[in-house]
C-alpha cells in the first residue's frame, strides 16, 4: 500500500490504463477486463485489475491535471512496479480536420510547465510517446471504425483557458488537441525507463465549441480502450 493506493503487493499490473476519470476507469475495467477486482478505492480514485485475452491489466484513474497523474504514476512505477503506463483520455479538438469522437495518439505534449520543471531547470526537454506502442496503436486503430489522428498534443494546466492568442499559435503550429495529463506521464516514463503512451478521445472541439456530455465521456469512448489495450500486448 502507498499513500494514495490501497492495493496490496502484486495487486496491480505491469500493464496500467490510465484514464483521468476514475468511473471512465470502473467503465473500461467492467466492459473489457474479465474479472475485474477493485484494488483502489483511496480518495475515491478507483482501479482495478483483471484480464484482457488473458493478459492481466490494471485500470487505473489518474485523477486531472499533472500533478494529480504524478502522484499515481510515481507510486504505480516506484512502488507497484508498472512498465507500461497507456493513458486513455478525452481532449480537445485544435484543427479543423480533427472531429469530435476521433481518436488521437499523441506523439509529444507540448506545455507551458509540467511538475517536471524543478528538475528539468532550463533543459526544454521535449516528452515523447514510446514508439512500439505508438506505432502499434497506429495501427490497432486501423481496426477499429475510428478516424484516427497521430502528432502533437498541448498539455495544459487549465481547462478554462483565457489564452485565445496561445490556441490560435499552437493551431497554427499543427497541435490537434488539448488534455492536461500526457506531457507528465511522458517525462516520468523517460525519468524511469518505462514505456508511455496517450491514446485520446475529442471530447470537446475548440474551434467550432461542439462538446459531449459527461456521460458520453465517461462510458463510451471504447475504441480506444481496444487501441491502448491491443498496442500494450501487441
Ligand atoms: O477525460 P480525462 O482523461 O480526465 O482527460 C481530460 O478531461 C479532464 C478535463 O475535463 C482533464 O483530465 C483532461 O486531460
Ligand atoms: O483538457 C481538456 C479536455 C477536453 N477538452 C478540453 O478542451 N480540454
Amino acid at each position: 500500500m502507498t499513500v494514495h493506493i490501497g492495493a496490496e503487493p502484486g495487486q496491480i499490473a505491469e500493464t496500467v490504463l490510465m484514464p483521468g476519470d476514475p468511473l471512465r476507469a470502473e467503465w473500461a475495467a467492467n466492459t473489457f477486463l474479465d474479472d475485474p477486482v477493485c484494488v483502489n478505492r483511496v480518495r475515491g480514485m478507483l482501479g482495478f485489475t483483471g484480464t484482457w485475452k488473458g493478459n492481466r491489466v490494471t485500470i487505473h484513474g489518474s485523477g486531472m491535471g499533472m500533478p494529480s497523474l504524478s502522484i499515481y504514476a510515481n507510486e504505480l512505477i516506484r512502488d507497484y512496479g508498472a512498465k507500461t503506463l497507456i493513458r486513455i483520455g478525452s481532449c480537445g479538438a485544435m484543427q479543423e480536420h480533427v472531429g469530435i469522437r476521433d481518436v488521437i495518439v499523441a506523439m509529444t505534449a507540448s506545455s507551458l510547465s509540467t511538475p517536471s520543471r524543478g528538475i528539468f531547470r532550463e533543459l526544454n526537454f521535449a516528452p515523447c510517446a514510446d514508439y512500439g506502442l505508438l506505432n502499434a496503436a497506429v495501427e490497432a486503430a486501423k481496426g477499429t471504425g475510428a478516424t484516427c489522428h497521430v502528432g502533437g498534443i498541448y498539455s495544459s494546466d487549465v481547462f478554462y483557458d483565457e489564452r485565445p492568442d496561445l490556441t490560435e499559435m499552437m493551431t497554427r503550429h499543427g497541435i490537434l488537441g488539448v488534455e492536461m495529463e500526457a506531457a507528465e506521464l511522458y517525462n516520468l516514463a523517460a525519468r524511469h525507463g518505462v514505456r508511455a503512451l496517450a491514446v485520446l478521445t475529442v471530447s470537446d472541439h475548440l474551434l467550432t465549441q461542439e462538446a459531449l456530455p459527461s456521460e458520453d465521456r465517461q462510458s463510451s469512448f471504447g475504441d480506444m480502450v481496444q487501441i491502448a489495450l491491443e498496442a500494450a500486448f501487441s
